[in-house]
């Protein structure tokens, strides 16, 4: 099926297949096309050019986008979109004072999420999740991260990867995987953490290797949750079984998580809502990508991501939801977009770089989503009639989405 696009206003973030992760300055330019025509196979983008010249041949289709911006979907690398219930309690909670670690000290937060988890079926999961995940593509969302962690047990967290993967398989949406067993200490294992660490390494992770559920390992290195220590010990036994670390670092305080992540050549360190120096030191001589999620900055009132600081030290930046209950109960992309722009200071240019070719770079799928592209899987938001593509984040809580092509389907 053949699928032409015309008369685009303006065609963003075109790129040839070699383009890298961009970091610093890089992050400032995005290559854009005015007047411009896309083609489709199937599920592929196989060509795009001026108006001024045409493609000819077979056409099943055509669209016409007239006033209207395409641009590729969004990649969100980070997710915990599988999850059972909610904690709306919690929010009326903090509105009332108490802070997210006096909620969590309480058995409330992570844990809380855990034992709704456990009691719910495998396939009432999925139900709940399918649900996110229809939204979220709705909103634009052409690839998706999603951890486990919500488990806790080794068949609880089985169960979240496999509905993770089945998500992947049941849309057209790409999911990548990333077992996250240490993301609290269950109540079981009060006192009892390296029991718990020796769990995760001589019993989950084998487990979820052997089903080959996971693409990625994580860990909350924080204070009150998993240490830098037990971070090393982890992602050491999760590099026997190939697993890549992209790790919940600096959420509350900069205790180390940076530079285990950095050692163990993490993809990402992820929130870094509180940054030292020393952190940027160690991510300047690293191959590791910053991911900032300022909608849980927004949900909690913590503090922003320093991502105007990242980039100027030469950083490679991407943005993401964290979608989850408890501190970030959204998907949407869009707003995220927009809180990078106002609370983090990127332009609208880096914050499109960061949450599509370098969001893209930072789930390991450069090579198929991201940018417009030749080759590219065919992934694309078609805007309404809007002036300018800073107008996305600018115009904050409005949907400006008109038709979502997801690997070739519209959604
Ligand atoms: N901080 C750790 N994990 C999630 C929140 C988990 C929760 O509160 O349920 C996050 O990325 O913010
Ligand atoms: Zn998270």
């Amino acid at each position: 099926m053949n699928v032409l696009l015309t008369n685009i206003k303006e065609l963003l973030q075109i790129r040839d297949a070699s383009t890298h992760l961009l970091k610093g300055s890089e992050m400032k330019h995005l290559p854009t096309l005015k007047n411009a025509w896309l083609l489709i196979e199937d599920d592929t983008i196989v060509d795009f050019g001026s108006m001024m010249a045409q493609p000819e041949g077979n056409i099943d289709k055509t669209i016409d986008c007239s006033g209207k911006i395409v641009l590729p979907s969004w990649c969100d690398s980070h997710t915990h979109i599988v999850f059972a219930g909610n904690r709306e309690q919690e929010f009326v909670d903090r509105i009332n004072g108490l802070t997210y670690q006096e909620i969590a000290l309480k058995g409330g937060g992570i844990l809380n999420s855990a034992e709704k988890l456990q009691l719910t079926s495998e396939d009432d999961l999925f139900a709940q999740s399918a649900q996110r995940l229809e939204e979220v593509m709705k909103l634009g969302t052409g690839a998706i991260e999603i951890k486990s962690g919500y488990g806790l047990t080794t068949e609880a967290e089985l169960k979240m990867l496999r509905v993770a993967k089945r998500l992947g398989q049941t849309y057209p949406v790409t999911v990548r995987t990333t077992f996250l067993g240490a993301h609290a200490l269950p109540k079981e294992f009060t006192n009892k953490k390296d029991d718990y660490v020796d769990l995760i390494c001589n019993e989950m992770l084998p487990a979820v290797a052997s089903e080959n559920l996971a693409d990625y390992v994580d860990v909350f290195c924080e204070e009150g949750y998993f240490s830098v220590k037990d971070t090393d010990k982890i992602l050491s036994a999760a590099s026997k079984y190939g697993l890549t670390p992209k790790i919940h670092v600096n959420q509350f305080n900069s205790i180390g998580g940076v530079a285990v992540g950095v050692k163990h050549n993490a993809l990402s360190v992820d929130h870094l809502e509180i940054v030292s120096d020393d952190d940027i030191r160690e991510l300047q001589h690293s191959n590791t990508i910053a991911v900032a999620l300022p909608a849980c900055s927004f949900f909690l009132s913590i503090p922003y991501t320093p991502g105007r600081a990242l980039i100027d030290a030469g950083i490679p930046l991407a943005i993401a939801t964290d979608f989850n209950p408890g501190s970030s109960p959204t998907g949407n992309m869009n707003f995220v977009l927009a809180a990078a722009c106002i609370k983090m200071k990127l332009t609208p240019e880096e914050a499109i770089n960061a949450a599509t070719i370098n969001a893209a770079h930072a789930m390991g799928l450069s090579h198929t989503h991201g940018s417009i592209t030749k080759g590219k899987k065919a992934n694309l938001i078609i805007t309404k009639e809007i002036p300018s593509y800073g107008f996305l984040p600018y115009s904050f809580g409005s949907n400006y989405i008109e038709q979502v092509i997801c690997n070739g389907e519209l959604v």
